[in-house]
């Protein structure tokens, strides 16, 4: 890895950047007309490059965020994006080079958590990444799934065009608020390469927004139509958020609506949804998948051990290990009444990634404990796991919905 010198990239190297990217995902790099649109999305100072003398090897970027945590407050977060090592340059350190400058790059600037889409689920725990968030995929068969006909229609839904899209969504987004732990901020620079895949990928993508009672705008779907057989398509929900879920259901309403569909295909999609509730026929659903979303990495645990709340138990003390960031490591009692550093003996062990996939909620103490995440050091203590799984349970699971 001596080899390699790491900086942060400049606009003059967004289109080796971008083609590199690409490239290890294996798709051709951006088209020129576009990559003017692309820069801003390299935020500046917020992508790094490894060089091996003048050549690009390696990328990793990150847009500035936030994540709304259990009990309502937000944390400052950065959106780890666009990783990719050179094929020819790949198993020797260089990703692992990357992320320990981009981690002391993001604790300098004040970022609590890190949060990932992993391309491969075998790449991050290693750097303290835990899976904090899944989400389910869900095929809808528009033929047969019919809204109960006690829940009246609510509002009214607007398509609208492209160039309204872009303007509307990233302030409705905004209003709809991060009502929902996991929820993330869209920067512009996200909503910016969004429009750009929107551009790319196949089937006319289009925009509904549902108004409420009052006529206020309070939801909306993305969506897209790929022709499958003859006149029918397949829809695919790209992108469908409410402020409530009267919101969501209006917008359900709408896509189950739509003529000529085979098959309505939406990912990302909460795993305790209640869309198939909905329905007089709930097999019109069918789960797909429920596959990891959200990989979390918290930067500045004592920061975020406070800023979540807690469910009503006795406290436990839990001892931490953090190898990339040993300034995280150490004790910490966790109760009802927040998280703070203590000297006390620890009841529960465990790495920063583990801390991190229970941090909002997603899975309960005592699963991972069963999975040998986290060990009782003074020997089998079922009570304090009891106490932990009470602690860190949260109303509603971990939702985020935004893909990256
Ligand atoms: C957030 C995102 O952007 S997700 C997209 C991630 N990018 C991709 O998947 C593109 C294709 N893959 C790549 O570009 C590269 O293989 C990367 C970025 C995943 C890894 O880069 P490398 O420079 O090879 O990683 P590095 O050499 O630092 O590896 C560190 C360790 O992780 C392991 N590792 C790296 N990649 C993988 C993998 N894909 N699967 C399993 N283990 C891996 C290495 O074996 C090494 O283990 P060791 O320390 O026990 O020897």
């Amino acid at each position: 890895m001596l080899d390699y010198r790491i900086r942060t990239l400049d606009d003059a190297d967004t289109p080796a950047a971008d083609a590199l990217f690409r490239g290890t995902l294996h798709h051709r790099p951006t088209s020129v007309e576009q990559l003017d649109d692309l820069k801003p999305s390299y935020a500046p100072g917020r992508a790094l490059g490894a060089f091996d003398g003048d050549e690009l090897a390696g990328t990793a970027l990150s847009y500035p965020s936030a994540l709304a945590v259990p009990g309502g407050a937000t944390l400052r977060m950065a959106a780890v994006s666009r990783i990719g090592v050179r094929a020819d340059h790949t198993r020797r350190g260089i990703l692992t080079a990357l992320q320990r400058h981009q981690f002391q790059d993001l604790v300098e600037r004040g970022d609590v958590v890190a949060t990932l889409r992993a391309s491969e689920a075998t790449i991050y725990g290693r750097f303290g990444y835990g899976v904090a968030e899944r989400t389910r995929s869900i095929t809808v068969d528009p033929l047969t799934a019919r809204i109960r006909p006690d829940l009246a229609p609510v509002g009214r839904i607007r398509l609208v065009d492209d160039a309204e899209a872009k303007t509307l969504l990233p302030t409705l987004y905004e209003r709809i608020g991060l009502h929902r732990p996991g929820m993330m901020a869209r920067p512009a620079e996200l909503w910016n390469i969004w429009w750009i895949r929107a551009a790319k990928v196949d089937g006319l993508s289009r925009t509904a927004v549902h108004t409420d009672a009052e006529g206020v705008a309070d939801g909306f779907v993305t969506y897209r139509a790929s022709k499958a057989a003859g006149f029918r398509a397949e829809l695919t929900v790209d992108d469908l958020h409410g402020a409530t879920p009267t919101a969501i259901r209006e917008l359900w309403r709408f896509l189950l609506g739509v003529d000529l569909i085979a098959a309505i295909k939406a990912g990302s999609q909460p795993v305790d949804d209640s869309l198939e509730w909905l329905l007089v026929d709930r097999r019109a659903v069918r789960v797909d998948a429920v596959q990891d979303s959200t990989w979390l990495r918290l930067l500045d645990v004592p920061t975020a051990l406070a800023a979540r709340t807690y469910g009503d138990a006795d406290s436990v003390v839990i001892e931490l290990t953090d190898d990339l960031l040993p300034a995280n490591a150490g004790r910490y009692r966790i109760g009802s009444d927040g998280a703070r550093r203590t000297d006390d003996p620890a009841a529960l062990s465990m790495g920063v990634a583990a801390l991190g996939a229970l941090y909002l909620g997603d899975v309960a103490p005592s699963t991972l404990a069963e999975a040998g995440l986290i060990t009782t050091p003074g020997g089998p203590d079922p009570a304090a796991l009891r106490r932990a799984d009470r602690l860190f349970r949260t109303p509603v699971l971990p939702h985020c919905g935004s893909f990256f």
